[in-house]
């Protein structure tokens, strides 16, 4: 039987190339305003501070692949073709979804590669998708959120498992867990945005998996403008919890990131790891889903769930 062809879009934030690119990044990051000379090279800084350029361009390409693949090994009915579509720069959602238009695609699924669903994330990129495939006629059913998949749960589950089995009995006793995701502005909640509640529920869901009852919630990386951003930030929240508490060990998953990125490797590695050595406690960071099996088995589930249910 003839395999019905089906567009694929991974969408995702995006992230300079090389050095050149980082300037208009940031300019679309800031809908079209220049940052200022001072906050390009404060942002140009953390790149090099990361090794010159992030990881994520490359982790993305191979997750989307990695996505496809498993899609067309794992079923018979349909032949996923994948697409990539970045928020702030090329190729961005508009060029894959005019992109599928030429290859003649009629029918796409779109995942973005973030689990918790938010006005302003998960919503703008899909509203993205959707005003390009109507231009074209291309009907494009969307995954909105992911953070509760059983699949995504255990990944984190075992990695933080991990952690703890490399902690001294001593430190095992007196950790606890930061569990983090983007900061955003403190407004969405207003609105109703289930983006701090899906965090709640991820959150919940690894306690429950891992046992580990000592956690809190962080919102880390907020950006750089006078209004409220969600708090605790996770570096306060590190001094906090150690004044109040006393713990020895700091365990960081920031669930609301998938792969190894500026916002992990500077944010998380780099100042969080400068809070615990100041108060002389241990940091751990469990690794990030990159292409782990277990994590894209479960992103390619969900996506084939979505088209069967929209079949
Ligand atoms: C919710 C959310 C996610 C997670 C969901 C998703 O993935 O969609 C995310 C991911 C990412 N954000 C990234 C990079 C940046 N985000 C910035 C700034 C901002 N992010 C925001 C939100 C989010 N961002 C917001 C509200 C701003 C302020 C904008 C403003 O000014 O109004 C800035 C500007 C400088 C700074 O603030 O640091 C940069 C460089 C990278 C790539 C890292 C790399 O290259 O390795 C990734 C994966
Ligand atoms: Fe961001």
């Amino acid at each position: 039987m003839e395999r019905k062809k089906i567009g694929l879009l991974v969408m995702a934030y995006g992230t300079p190339y090389k050095e050149e690119d980082i300037e208009p990044y940031y300019t679309h990051i800031r809908h079209g305003r220049k940052p200022s000379p001072e906050a390009l090279q404060d942002l140009k800084d953390r790149y090099k501070a990361i090794g010159g350029i992030s990881p994520l361009a490359k982790i993305t390409e191979q997750q989307a692949k990695a996505i496809e693949k498993k899609l067309n090994e794992s079923q018979e009915e349909y032949e996923f073709n994948v697409y990539i579509g970045l928020k702030h720069i090329a190729p961005f959602i508009e060029d894959a979804v005019e992109q599928m238009a030429k290859d003649g695609i009629e029918e796409a699924v779109s995942i973005v590669l973030a689990p918790h669903y938010s006005t302003f994330s998960v919503k703008s990129y899909n509203g993205r998708a959707q005003e390009e495939a109507d231009k074209f006629g291309i009907s494009i059913s969307s995954v909105e959120s992911w953070y509760d998949e059983p699949g995504f749960i255990k990944y984190w589950a075992d990695q933080i498992k991990a952690e703890y089995a490399k902690m001294s009995d001593e430190e095992r006793d007196n950790a606890v867990l930061v569990v983090s995701a983007h900061s955003l502005p403190e407004k969405i909640l207003q609105y109703g945005d289930p983006y701090a509640d899906q965090l709640k529920e991820t959150a919940k869901l690894i306690s429950e998996e891992t046992g580990i009852t000592e956690y809190a919630l962080g919102w880390q990386s907020e950006g750089n403008t006078p209004d409220p951003w969600l708090g605790p930030d996770v570096q306060d929240l590190t001094r906090e919890l150690y004044e109040e508490k006393g713990y020895r060990a700091f365990v960081y998953a920031p669930v609301g990131f998938i792969a190894d990125h500026l916002e992990v490797l500077y944010d998380n590695d780099y100042e969080c790891k400068v809070v615990c050595d100041e108060l002389g406690v241990s940091y751990y960071r469990p690794e990030m889903p990159n292409v782990h099996p277990q994590f894209i088995e479960t992103l390619a589930g969900v996506v084939l769930n979505k088209v069967k249910r929209d079949a």
